[in-house]
């Protein structure tokens, strides 16, 4: 399916506002109570950011994702069966419409991710709400993420097709046009920037922040 043709269909499928689950709902919430806030009162500046999906760590490896228990996304669970902990990641799906059948997210630097806040303090002198994307504007399947953990580290990282996951979609990525040409914010952090990062934080505190 071309980008365009997914793009509009899911524009159709999921307006703005329109949620698939409680966690999205919960955001969709947030946004229309500051939203709201805005209307209700003038002076306000308010900086709406979207988040795809961060990853990485400080480059220091001092600071990193310490999820508790089982880690629910991707990256730490990766991480945690490259470290010995989860004995093989289990991927969520291998028959979806995507090139090679796993779902395809907007993986970015949190490092970028933290960057795109601070080109955001810029927009709140002028009042009122201000909605960004922070994302690469490109998708990477979950066997991409796999592959390029592999070769960034050379640590394998055994994996077994399981079940799809309930409410996971096939794939989405940011439009990051306005935040770029408004902010002049761009993810510039590489794949293997993410992965080594990542591997860097996990390597050196096996058991998280202990
Ligand atoms: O053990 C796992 C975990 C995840 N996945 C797949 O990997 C992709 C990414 O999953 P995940 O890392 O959980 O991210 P999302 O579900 O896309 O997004 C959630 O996680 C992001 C990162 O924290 C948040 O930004 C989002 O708001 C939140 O919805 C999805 O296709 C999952 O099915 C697996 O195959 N196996």
């Amino acid at each position: 399916m071309s980008d365009c043709l997914y793009h509009l269909l899911c524009l159709l499928i999921y307006p703005r506002g329109k949620t698939s689950n409680p966690y999205g709902t919960s955001k969709a919430m947030v946004e229309q109570m500051l939203t709201d806030l805005c209307k209700s009162d003038d002076d306000w500046s308010v900086a709406l950011l979207r988040y795809f999906n961060p990853i990485g760590a400080h480059p220091s490896g001092l600071i990193g994702e310490d999820p508790k228990g089982i880690p629910n996304n991707l990256m730490p669970f990766i991480s945690q069966v490259a470290v010995g902990k989860r004995k093989e990641l289990s991927i969520f799906g291998s028959d979806y419409p995507t090139n090679d059948g796993t779902c395809e997210r907007d993986y970015l630097h949190v490092m970028d991710l933290a960057d795109g806040h601070l080109a955001a303090l810029s927009c709140l002198d002028s009042t009122g709400v201000h909605i960004f994307n922070l994302g690469t504007g490109k998708g990477l399947s979950v066997l991409d993420m796999v592959n390029s953990f592999v070769d960034v580290t050379g640590v394998e990282i055994p994996y077994v097709f399981a079940d799809r996951r309930e409410g996971d979609l096939p794939a989405f990525w940011a439009d990051a046009s306005k935040v770029e040409s408004e902010l002049g914010w761009k993810a510039n952090r590489t794949l293997d920037q993410m992965m080594e990062d990542t591997w860097r934080w996990q390597s050196n505190n096996p058991d998280g922040y202990m």
